[in-house]
């Protein structure tokens, strides 16, 4: 039987989950494959590590040339994660005319396309299903089962660590830290979880599915971020007075020939199919032309998840090796598009604000939003019980996001306004 012969880079989370996919599904995916796939070299930091999965210690090394210089290996997966010694090896493999598979979607966000470029001269595969929504079939669905359709917009729930967090605080009422710390245990963070709280690592993989679903070269600057790392117990309590759940949320839409691209906490309606994804599920909602909504649901994150995605792209390597073919596939023509213009945005906003609990404060407060012709949906208030304080939480109709802003910016300013804070609202 022919030997396919792969080298692994890194042995965490992700590289234990491919290890153990493979040693126990090995007899099934070569019969499949129709040839024997031998793991020859795992690249990790130290070698003493003590690892969750049983390896032949002999095939670990802490020198990257063993395993990107060797000539009897075929493809190299690539799983140590960061940007600059990932690309450098990435395109070492390639030039040297291997394989790559990727879940390094920090890599992709900012070099996919060179990297891509790249395989394509070599005529070598990269692939990257698990680098967005780890185990959700999402890249290929966009590039290959749904190509016929024009996609117009993707909202997505698309990290798991803030999803998990969010959830935890909201179902389980633990606080953001321990949220955190047990997402950081399940295997579900990055390595350094500033990137998953703070937005970026969900930034990224909209960076990634907005290419690939409208064919434009988003880049990370053209992302509008905001991490959760300030949203509270509360924020939550009283959008779910409201009838919403917060979540963070990346939407990229295409309107009148310009783009945006938007990761953000944003308050879902309850009935909202993203609103009862929980903890380290991710969901990406499609919007076509012509097939209309489709949800594309399941674990986002975490050993097991991410490894069936990035084993399947090792098995579409392979199916290419066999018909002696690649599939660059995954990489499309550029078309540019400009950033869509601020004030062309219109949403709904939930405020939430604390004031002083005294006559006519509260006209002031109406009266400001009548002046501005903002109107609102929904408005609850509740005395907090012996402070002469208000808690009032807001849902405004749709409105200008230039013009909300700036009334807000004038509520906050109000001497009766103690403190006050918005979110985005997506319709239902
Ligand atoms: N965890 C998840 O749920 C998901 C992760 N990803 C992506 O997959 C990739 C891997 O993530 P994950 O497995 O969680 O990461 P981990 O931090 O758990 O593992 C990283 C592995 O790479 C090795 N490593 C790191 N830097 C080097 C280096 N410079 N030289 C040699 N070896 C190195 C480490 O070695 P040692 O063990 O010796 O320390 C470790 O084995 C990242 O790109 C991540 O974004 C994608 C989807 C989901
Ligand atoms: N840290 C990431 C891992 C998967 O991409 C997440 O939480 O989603
Ligand atoms: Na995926």
């Amino acid at each position: 039987m022919k030997k396919v012969s792969v080298g692994l880079l890194g042995f965490g989370t992700v590289g234990t989950g491919v290890v153990r996919l493979l040693t126990q599904e090995k007899e099934r995916l070569e019969a499949r494959m129709g040839c024997s796939i031998e793991l020859k070299k795992v690249l990790v930091r130290n070698k003493n590590r003590p690892r969750k999965v049983l390896i032949d210690s002999r095939i670990l090394t802490t020198d990257a040339s063993d395993v990107l210089d060797d000539p009897e290996i075929d493809i190299i997966i690539e799983l140590i994660g960061g940007v600059d010694k990932a690309y450098r090896y990435i395109l070492r493999a390639l030039q040297n005319k291997k394989n790559v598979v990727t879940a390094n979607k920090d890599l992709m966000a900012s070099y996919g396309e060179e990297l891509l470029l790249e395989a394509r001269k070599s005529k070598k595969d990269l692939f990257y299903e698990a680098s967005v929504a780890g185990g959700i079939p999402i890249l290929r669905t966009l590039t290959d089962s749904l190509a016929a359709d024009r996609i117009v917009k993707l909202i997505g729930i698309v990290n798991g660590t803030t999803n998990y967090i969010l959830s935890q605080m909201s179902h389980e009422g633990l606080s953001y830290e321990k949220s955190l710390q047990s997402a950081q245990s399940l295997g579900f963070a990055e390595a350094d979880p500033t990137s998953d709280v703070e937005g970026l690592d969900a930034a990224r993989k909209m960076v990634i599915l907005s290419h690939l679903a409208f064919s434009i070269p988003v880049r990370m600057d053209d992302v509008k971020i905001t991490g959760i790392t300030d949203v509270t117990r509360e924020d939550i309590v009283y959008a779910q007075k409201l009838g919403y759940t917060v979540k963070l949320v990346g939407v990229s839409e295409v309107n009148n020939g310009a783009i945006d691209v938007r990761v953000e906490p944003t308050l879902l309606p309850n009935g909202h199919p993203l609103a009862s994804v929980d903890n380290e599920n991710n969901a990406i909602y499609v919007y076509g032309s012509t097939l209309g909504e489709t949800m594309y649901y399941g674990p986002g994150a975490g050993e097991g998840p991410t490894a069936v995605s990035v084993l399947s792209d090792l098995l579409a390597v392979i199916r290419n090796m066999n018909l002696g073919v690649t599939g660059n596939h995954i990489f499309l023509p550029r078309r540019e598009m400009h950033n869509r213009e601020e004030n062309s945005i219109e949403s709904q906003f939930f405020v939430r604000l604390h004031m002083k609990d005294e006559p006519g404060s509260f006209s002031l407060l109406t009266d400001l939003f009548k002046e501005q012709r903002i109107s609102l949906e929904k408005l609850y208030q509740e005395p907090i019980v012996g402070k002469d304080i208000a808690e009032i939480s807001i849902i405004t109709h749709t409105t200008n996001k230039i013009l909300f802003e700036s009334s807000f910016d004038v509520l906050r300013k109000m001497d009766v306004v103690l403190n006050a804070k918005y979110y985005r609202v997506e319709r239902g």
